[in-house]
């Protein structure tokens, strides 16, 4: 089990997963951050400039929580602090599991973890996928993770790029939906506060109804279009050569192809 993590590099993923764990009740002393220019850590959580300093955390396991572009410059100054005993938990996106072994081959694991920013609110789903846990460690990294929402394991690394182009970046995706559902509001004659209120407001329900019904979302969309009336009109737009599931497609595939690139160094 994680006695202690070490986070490296605490910005908008890192500081939501802490800030969804303190939430969650974590004992702060369980976390610490290693982070040059992070102004400061929440309270009780140490928090390091150098990997000098953080030599003295005391940690059993580090989050990799910088960008998947600096991995080959600060990899080798990391290696004293993913020495024996020590779990690598990695957030870089198209970093895979054998990238990670290369560059911190002492490690005793090494484990992808993709949440996305709800996390800071305990409502993230977390991918994970791993290379030398053994069985109690996997249990536990599952409990820390679902801590955070609901993790879940993927047994085949090949997807996932996919996955985090699904539920990684999913939420930027989904920010985009309700700007431009209130911004459409906007061009046909709403005022902008009560369009982005009401297009906000729609989506959390609609989302919170989604995951809370016994039914799945097709269902629940037919029965928003009562026959004969308003919503099939909309829809029909949306569904005409499927035009929004060709565009979310082509939006899946350019952020997952993008994982690959980041892999390869670009
Ligand atoms: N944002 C998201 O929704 C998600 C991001 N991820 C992954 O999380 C990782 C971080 O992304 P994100 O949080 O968006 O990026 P941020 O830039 O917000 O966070 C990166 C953090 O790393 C810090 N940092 C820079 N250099 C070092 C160093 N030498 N040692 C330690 N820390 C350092 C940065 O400090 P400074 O700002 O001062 O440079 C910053 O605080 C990426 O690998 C990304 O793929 C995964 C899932 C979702
Ligand atoms: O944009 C990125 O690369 C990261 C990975 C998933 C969400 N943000």
């Amino acid at each position: 089990m994680t006695q202690k993590l070490l986070i490296i590099g605490c910005g908008n993923m890192g500081g939501a997963m802490l800030a969804g764990w303190l939430a969650a009740g974590e004992n702060p002393a369980r976390f610490a951050v290693l982070d040059p220019a992070l102004p400061e850590a929440p309270d009780g959580v140490a928090l390091y400039r150098s990997a000098e300093e953080a030599a003295g955390a005391g940690h059993d396991a580090v989050l990799l929580g910088f960008k998947p572009q600096q991995l080959g410059a600060l990899g080798p100054g990391l290696q004293a602090l993913t020495g024996e005993g020590v779990s690598v938990y990695s957030l870089l996106a198209g970093i895979m599991l054998g990238q990670l072994g290369h560059a911190f081959p002492h490690a005793a694991a090494h484990v992808r973890v993709m949440p996305n920013l709800a996390a800071r609110i305990n409502k993230s789903p977390v991918i994970l996928c791993e290379a030398g846990l053994d069985e109690a460690a996997r249990t536990a990294a599952f409990a820390l993770f679902d801590t955070l929402g609901s993790a879940v394991w993927l047994g085949d690394e090949a997807q996932f790029d996919l996955v985090t182009a699904l539920a990684g970046s999913g939420p930027g995706f989904v920010y985009r939906f309700i700007d431009a559902l209130a911004g459409a509001a906007i061009d046909l004659g709403l005022d902008e506060s009560t369009a982005a209120s009401l297009a906000l407001a729609t989506v959390e329900g609609a989302a919170a109804l989604a995951a809370a019904s016994d039914v799945g979302p097709a269902t629940l969309a037919d029965r928003v279009a009562s026959p004969g009336g308003m919503t099939r009109e909309g829809l029909n737009v949306l569904d005409e050569n499927a035009a929004l599931r060709r565009l979310l497609a082509d939006t899946l595939r350019a952020t997952r192809d993008k994982g690959a690139a980041l892999s390869k160094g670009s």
